[in-house]
């Protein structure tokens, strides 16, 4: 139908949405053009016909390169396809994949090129290339590591980065949940594994926590780890979730430090009164909810100023600190050892009566009495004198409490010190 009208083969030639040259092969003039290759050139129909097509191309130079590209053309049935640039008459330069090949005429050969402007393609390939520079650099480079976590299969792509954070190879590690959930710390997995549902489920915007995970030394390191849902079913159902991992072990090691700054004697380690006093409302509140005694004992130095006076402060400081060391040593794990400021001491223990309690004390006096005390020879050895209360009997408050162990301390000091003294419950008043 199109060879029965010249018209339309006409038409079809000058709408074709790329540029189309036709070319003499042996002077490389351009013979004739449609629209689209005017528009690619900027130029009018004048300006173009009966000039080489050399003068459009900036990539070949001279009539004998022209002479082998048309040996080229001849020689490629399908056409012969290349990338280069024309040059458009503001001096810009259009990027073209041109396609030209040869035909025969009414015994005349002709070269046709369709040069079809690939700017837009060029653009969207950088993009591409750009993005995968960026996917490549935050899976090698980037300090965070990655993680995508197909449901359906439960495979998880760790990236090298986060495989080098816990000390693995790249070609190491299963990808599988596992690998992360086994080595997550035992005392964070219910956490994890419930901020993990939560944002499965829904309930949560994003997944988000702070954790302990083991690295292939066997040791934890702390990590921020988060992710999202970033695939979904028919259904709504999660399909696919990535996730970032940094590491914030610098982090949580100086938070600790503060932390442990905060709540701890400098001098001893101990905890300081603060958290003396914290601990007493805790162990109270446990015992009354279960019904148990709970014993307080304070004690304190005896005669330490004359410590300080004849030895001077740092002798006095290293006393202090030995005491610590001593009857840190003698209480139960359980129990509450506090520097409750300057020369005085506290200890907190849950679930002990007052007779356990009067043990306790024997115990700690025979252990400072153990002592080789640098002081011992002009001072004779350290001793404490100790105040007992017990909970409920001596006060039903970690005020009324301490005061009670407090008043039996000052008893024992007043009857001679280096003694164990109880609280006389009939004569405490037991504010609120
Ligand atoms: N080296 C040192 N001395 C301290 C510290 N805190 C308090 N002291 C001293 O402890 C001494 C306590 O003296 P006092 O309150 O008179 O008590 P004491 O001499 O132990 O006499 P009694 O308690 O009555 O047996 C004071 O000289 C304080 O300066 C400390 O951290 N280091």
């Amino acid at each position: 139908m199109l060879s029965s009208s010249p018209s339309l083969s006409l038409a079809l030639f000058q709408h074709l949405p790329d540029a189309v040259f036709l070319i003499d092969p042996h002077s490389s003039d351009i013979l004739d053009c449609n629209a689209a290759a005017l528009h690619q050139v900027g130029m009018e129909r004048s300006e173009l016909l009966s000039h080489s097509v050399l003068s459009l191309q900036k990539d070949v130079l001279g009539m004998p390169q022209w002479a082998s590209l048309a040996q080229a053309i001849r020689a490629a049935p399908q056409g012969l396809v290349f990338v280069g640039q024309h040059q458009h008459k503001s001096g810009a330069e259009v990027p073209v994949e041109v396609c030209t090949s040869a035909f025969e005429h009414e015994g005349r050969e002709y070269f046709v090129s369709i040069a079809r402007n690939i700017s837009q393609r060029l653009a969207l390939e950088q993009d591409l290339h750009d993005r995968d520079m960026q996917l490549h650099y935050a899976l090698t480079q980037a300090s965070d590591g990655l993680w995508d976590w197909c449901l359906e299969t439960n495979e998880v792509f760790f990236s090298p980065q986060l495989k080098r954070m816990l000390g693995y190879g790249p070609h190491e590690m299963r990808p599988s949940l596992e690998s992360w959930s086994e080595n997550v710390h035992p005392d964070d997995r219910e956490f994890v594994q419930r901020v993990l549902h939560e944002h499965l489920s829904g309930q949560r915007e994003r997944y988000e926590v702070e954790y302990r995970l083991r690295n292939r030394n066997g040791h934890f390191i702390w990590v921020h780890d988060r992710g999202r849902v970033c695939e979904r079913d028919a259904q709504g159902a999660p399909r696919r979730v990535v996730g970032m991992v940094h590491n914030i072990t610098d982090r949580k090691k100086t938070e600790q430090a503060l932390q442990e700054l905060a709540s701890h004697d400098a001098l001893t380690g101990l905890p300081n009164r603060r958290e003396g006093e914290q601990c007493l409302q805790r162990h109270l509140e446990r015992c009354r909810q279960l019904g148990t005694t709970l014993g307080v004992c304070v004690f304190d130095v005896d005669h330490f100023k004359a410590i300080n006076d004849q030895f001077g402060h740092a002798v006095g400081d290293e006393v202090l600190r030995q005491i610590a060391r001593v009857l840190g040593a003698q209480v139960r794990p359980t129990d509450c050892l506090s520097r409750w400021g300057g020369e005085e001491f506290m200890v907190v223990c849950a679930d002990t009566r007052l007779d356990d309690l009067l043990v306790l004390g024997g115990r700690l006096r025979a252990a400072l009495a153990q002592v080789d005390w640098p002081t011992a020879a002009v001072l004779g050895p350290v001793t404490c004198s100790f105040g007992m209360a017990v909970f409920p009997h001596h006060g039903s408050t970690a005020q009324a409490l301490f005061m009670a162990a407090d008043s039996a301390l000052y008893r024992a000091k007043a009857k001679g010190r280096d003694r164990v003294e109880a609280a006389v419950a009939a004569a405490l008043s037991d504010p609120a």
